[in-house]
């Protein structure tokens, strides 16, 4: 199956310099990107003039099932929030309630202009179902808090998780270990994790340093920054990591992520609703630590609209600098596409558009009044659009949205399904 797209403009982020041109398409893969591609045999041509192309976004963290959490318990600490309303809320979902509330997240995402995500949650074989049917890339991770004895049923259920679907979905499944954060697993049980992940050369995905109340505990408990704590465990030198947050890092600690594999996820509306801080994300960046973007859960942040993620990151930085110079439009592009890839460890296949790569990209549709006159795309990319003005979504070289239409989810059964279900669930907490 060949596709191409005609006139769009173009811009692949690996070059800054956007230009109009056509893309084609063959089967998973990105075959050419030329001013003009000529005679290419296409099954299937989509006219993108007056549209930009751009590499899908990445969400680099997310808890997908919490979309059906939204809006439920806003305006609380974070400690409160995940103990006295997430925590016994998530107690109550069912592996439906997940496959659900997981494709409610991805038809927001997919609406939105996202192609890939990282996952961390419980049920995973239901959101691995549901990533196969909907057609999205995502790395996926049983989240492990080990609070209470469990007779190591997470543990069991992360392997599972590992051994069943990594690889699947035509390569579009990837996966994780999950230990949730410092203050959430012990550190025998961190030990644990990273001598396996490092055994099996698999990745961890985790959280780190969110709040000024975690960096207290940890250092009651081991003297000790959360980053410092997790370093001296052996984490960043032993595994690919995926570090969620990451607010509350001084230079230091900067400088023990540095030469680390993987990366931060920035995660700036959840860090702003929660009034957690602003990651030093520039500083990392200088120090050669890849950042991406995420939005984390829909329970935290408020929507999965990377658009608006970008506008805060981009934001936050020139705030905290005093600089408008600071995290520059293109730049916050790049972490939302390239920077994610690199912290899900993906980046050979997706985040540029380049002959050769997976096909994952978007088209936005930029004839309206806010997305003109065209002086800069970069700019009105980062600073004006928003995940409505998504045209088109292409995963895998598969069209998953065309001309805002849902092409692999139903979306009235969706939304059925999700109202009734979240009323059962947050009934009483
Ligand atoms: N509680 C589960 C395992 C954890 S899954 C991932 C967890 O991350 C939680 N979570 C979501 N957003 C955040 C955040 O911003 N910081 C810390 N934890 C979060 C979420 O509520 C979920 O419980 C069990 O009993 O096995
Ligand atoms: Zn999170």
């Amino acid at each position: 199956m060949k596709l191409l797209i005609k006139g769009a403009a173009i811009l692949t982020m690996r070059h800054d310099a956007p230009f109009t041109g056509d893309i084609l398409i063959d089967g998973s893969r990105i075959a050419d990107i030329q001013p003009a591609i000529r005679d290419a045999g296409a099954d299937e041509v989509i006219h993108a003039e007056g549209m930009a192309a751009m590499p899908g976004l990445i969400n680099a963290h997310q808890h997908t099932p919490m979309s059906l959490l939204r809006g439920f318990s806003d305006d609380l600490k974070l400690m409160d929030w995940l103990e006295k309303k997430m925590f016994p809320a998530e107690a109550r979902m069912t592996p439906e309630d997940i496959y659900w509330g997981a494709k409610l997240a991805m038809a927001e995402m997919i609406r939105s202009g996202t192609t890939a995500f990282a996952d961390m949650y419980i049920h995973m074989n239901e959101i691995a179902a549901a990533v196969e049917e909907t057609g999205m890339r995502a790395s996926l991770t049983r989240g492990l808090v080990f609070t209470e004895d469990d007779g190591g049923r997470r543990m069991a259920e992360a392997l599972d998780l590992i051994k069943r679907w990594s690889g699947k979905a035509e390569g579009r499944i990837t996966t994780m270990l999950g230990p949730h954060s410092p203050y959430t697993v012990p550190p025998e049980l961190w030990r644990e994790v990273i001598r396996l992940a490092e055994q099996e050369d698999i990745p961890i995905h985790t959280h780190l340093a969110e709040t000024v109340e975690e960096v207290a505990l940890i250092r009651e408990r081991y003297n000790q920054t959360p980053t410092e704590y997790l370093y001296h465990l052996g984490l960043f030198e032993k595994a690919h990591v995926l570090l969620a947050h990451s607010v509350h890092l001084n230079r230091r600690d900067i400088g023990y992520l540095r030469g680390m594999r993987g990366g931060a996820a920035h995660n700036p509306v959840s860090n702003l609703k929660l009034g957690c801080g602003i990651a030093p994300v520039s500083e990392m960046t200088e120090q050669g630590i890849a950042v991406g973007i995420g939005t984390d859960g829909a329970g935290s942040a408020a929507t999965l609209d990377m658009f608006e993620e970008i506008r805060a990151a981009a934001w936050l930085q020139k705030l905290d600098y005093g600089d408008p110079a600071k995290l520059p439009a293109m730049e916050a592009l790049r972490m939302a596409t390239a920077g994610s890839a690199s912290v899900l460890g993906i980046a050979d296949e997706v985040g540029t558009l380049e002959a050769g790569k997976k096909a994952d990209l978007i088209l936005i549709d930029l004839r309206k009044p806010h997305l003109q006159p065209v002086h800069n795309l970069p700019s009105l990319l980062a600073y004006c659009a928003v995940g409505a003005d998504v045209d088109t979504t292409i995963v895998n070289g598969r069209v998953l949205m065309r001309g805002r239409r849902l092409l692999t989810i139903d979306e009235d059964e969706l939304l059925a399904q999700v109202s009734k279900r979240a009323r059962r669930i947050v009934e009483g907490i």
